[in-house]
């Protein structure tokens, strides 16, 4: 079965391809907001936990909480762009980064249902864990603590 520090390192990983969205679209004079591709992600991770039996509503709360920390880590970043050169070239986010974060949410939901299915729970014990592999330069306290709150809520069908 899946561990609590497997799961929060999955979700750390996800968060992790977010400077490299926020670059490529800084390159590209694309907006960080994409509301369309928002609705597609929260469309296929309610459709991955009804797969694994995780209850949807707990499941969509969840990603529209990690959504909203990926767009606050590539608000960020795009500032310090204004005043920073970046020489490095972005990984491809149509056909590179964007399928990777699909299969992410998918192995996050997986992983959930298997520790929850096996009796495992989210408590307060173990926010730290979180709080120090959740590692993005860019995420302040607030956004660790949204994400874990909305961690915490999900539940099985
Ligand atoms: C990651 C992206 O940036 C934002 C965050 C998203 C996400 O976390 O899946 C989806 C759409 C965007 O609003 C993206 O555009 O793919």
């Amino acid at each position: 079965a899946p561990t609590p520090a497997e799961i929060f390192s999955t979700l750390n990983l996800r968060l992790s391809y977010m400077e490299d969205v926020a670059l490529y679209k800084a390159n590209n004079n694309k907006a960080i907001e994409d509301i369309q591709r928002e609705k597609l992600v929260i469309g296929k991770a309610s459709q991955s936990a009804e797969k694994v039996g995780l209850n949807k509503q707990s499941v969509v709360g969840f990603f529209q909480t990690q959504i909203s920390a990926a767009k606050a880590i590539q608000y960020r970043y795009r500032a310090d762009l204004l005043s920073q050169t970046e020489t490095e070239k972005p990984r491809d986010l149509k056909t590179v980064i964007r399928p990777a974060l699909i299969k992410l949410g998918k192995e996050i939901n997986a992983k959930l249902a298997q520790y929850l299915k096996d009796g495992g729970t989210f408590t307060a014990q173990d926010w730290a864990a979180f709080e120090t592999t959740i590692d993005s330069r860019y995420l302040k306290d607030t956004d660790k603590k949204a994400l874990f709150k909305a961690l915490t809520q999900i539940r099985l069908k």
